[in-house]
């Protein structure tokens, strides 16, 4: 029984009314006195439409717990998590989108919902770089909700293991940032892990100047991770010059450490600040304001295709003449973009390089599967790293 069929007479009428945003606009406005609506008629309203939004979102919960029912009975809840099924349901919600809230905070919406049901099962398991309050935990959430049990780890490599070893279901690292370029130590992890790739977050970073007592003009020393140090250069030459600046392992560390002096500072996400007891002294600080970083969700096993997905390559080149030109053409001639190639020492001999090289497409699809075909006679090796929903909003 569905919940809005529990309280037939109340809930679904209501329901059926406000299940569309046009069958809503069509509604005639509260009555206005002087102009202006009026308030407790309007809260009326929003109270009716907050009691059919939860009894819809029940009952979308007693679904999704079906749904889990009829994939059978299976080992854990990483068996029932669907990137390419919850992709979907997201690119719906843009699509449907007609304002007045914008694409990012309907999809938050959502994304929570659908946390939420997949949590009936069992809540996932969440390795990311720790500790508490990193920019990862917020990439973690943005991509999974809230309704997870996150593993904050020490080091990227320490991810890598976890999910590797089913500690975690999932881990989440940072890949590239916009204004910073790529993080080698995730992209070297994938010379020797077998983890696959099976998603992508991109964050928004705004880093904050965070300190105990709150005065710049207290400031002697800031601690802070050297990528979050070159994102806020600028700021810091013009701000403080002469501060002493001390790179460490993490922003979350940063905020840990800088609680424990009124002349120390930390540069880090807000919410480090919040954990760690810090006042906001001045932000965002980050000399470009879009600046973005991407993370890369990692798991144990590939999922079939989206409809927009990207997939990761890692391709080992045979030293000939060539070579590279020829695995890129078949990419060119079967019509798929790339989105981006590097090369890192491949570390099977010297100066033998591996290529990291990001497709437009799903391995699952005929032109990807035809360009992996025809660049075999030109590699040592290629390892699909994963093939996985682009990003959303
Ligand atoms: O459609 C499914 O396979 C579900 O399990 C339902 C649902 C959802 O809430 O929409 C929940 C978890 C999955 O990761 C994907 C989608």
């Amino acid at each position: 029984m569905t919940a809005a069929s529990k309280k037939p007479a109340r809930t679904k009428s209501a329901a059926t009314k406000t299940a569309s945003s046009k069958a809503a606009a069509g509604k005639a406005a509260p009555a206005a006195s002087k102009g202006k609506p009026d308030l407790a008629e309007l809260r009326v309203r929003i109270d009716g439409i907050d009691r059919s939004i939860q009894a819809l979102i029940a009952e979308r919960a007693q679904f999704a717990g079906q749904v889990g029912q009829a994939k059978g009975k299976l080992a854990a809840a990483v068996d029932y998590y669907r990137p390419e099924r919850e992709a979907q349901v997201l690119r719906r919600v843009v699509d449907r989108n007609g304002g007045p809230l914008n694409d990012d905070v309907l999809v938050r919406v959502f994304r929570e919902i659908m946390s939420a049901c997949l949590a009936q099962q069992e809540p996932l398991k969440i390795g990311f770089l720790g500790p508490e309050g990193t920019h990862s935990q917020q990439a973690v959430y943005k991509h999974f909700g809230h309704s997870i049990h996150g593993l904050p780890l020490g080091s990227i490599e320490e991810v890598f293991q976890e999910v590797e070893s089913g500690a975690a279901d999932f881990g989440v690292v940072p890949v590239e940032n916009s204004t910073q370029g790529t993080i080698q130590s995730t992209l070297d992890m994938f010379l020797t892990s077998d983890v696959k790739i099976c998603g992508e977050v991109e964050l928004r970073v705004h880093q904050h100047l965070l300190s105990r007592g709150g005065r710049l003009e207290d400031i002697e020393r800031v601690y802070s991770h050297p990528q979050s140090f070159a994102q806020c250069k600028a700021w810091l030459r013009q701000h403080l010059p002469h501060a002493e600046k001390i790179p460490v392992s993490s922003n979350a560390e940063a905020a840990r450490r800088a609680r424990n002096a009124d002349d120390a500072a930390a540069i880090a996400g807000i919410s480090a600040g919040t954990v760690y007891g810090l006042k906001n002294v001045a932000g965002p600080i980050e000399d470009r304001p879009d600046n973005t970083t991407r993370f890369l969700v990692l798991g144990r096993e590939l999922f079939p295709p989206s409809g927009n997905d990207r997939t990761s390559l890692l391709v080992f080149i045979k030293d000939q003449p060539g070579a590279l030109f020829n695995i890129l053409a078949p990419i060119a001639k079967h019509g798929l973009s790339m989105n981006r190639i590097e090369s890192r020492p491949g570390h099977t001999g010297l100066w033998q390089y591996a290529f990291f090289i990001d497709v437009a497409g799903h391995v699952d699809e005929d032109g990807m599967r035809r360009s992996l075909e025809e660049m075999a006679d030109f590699v040592e090796e290629v390892k699909v790293l994963g093939s996985y929903p682009v990003a959303i909003a």
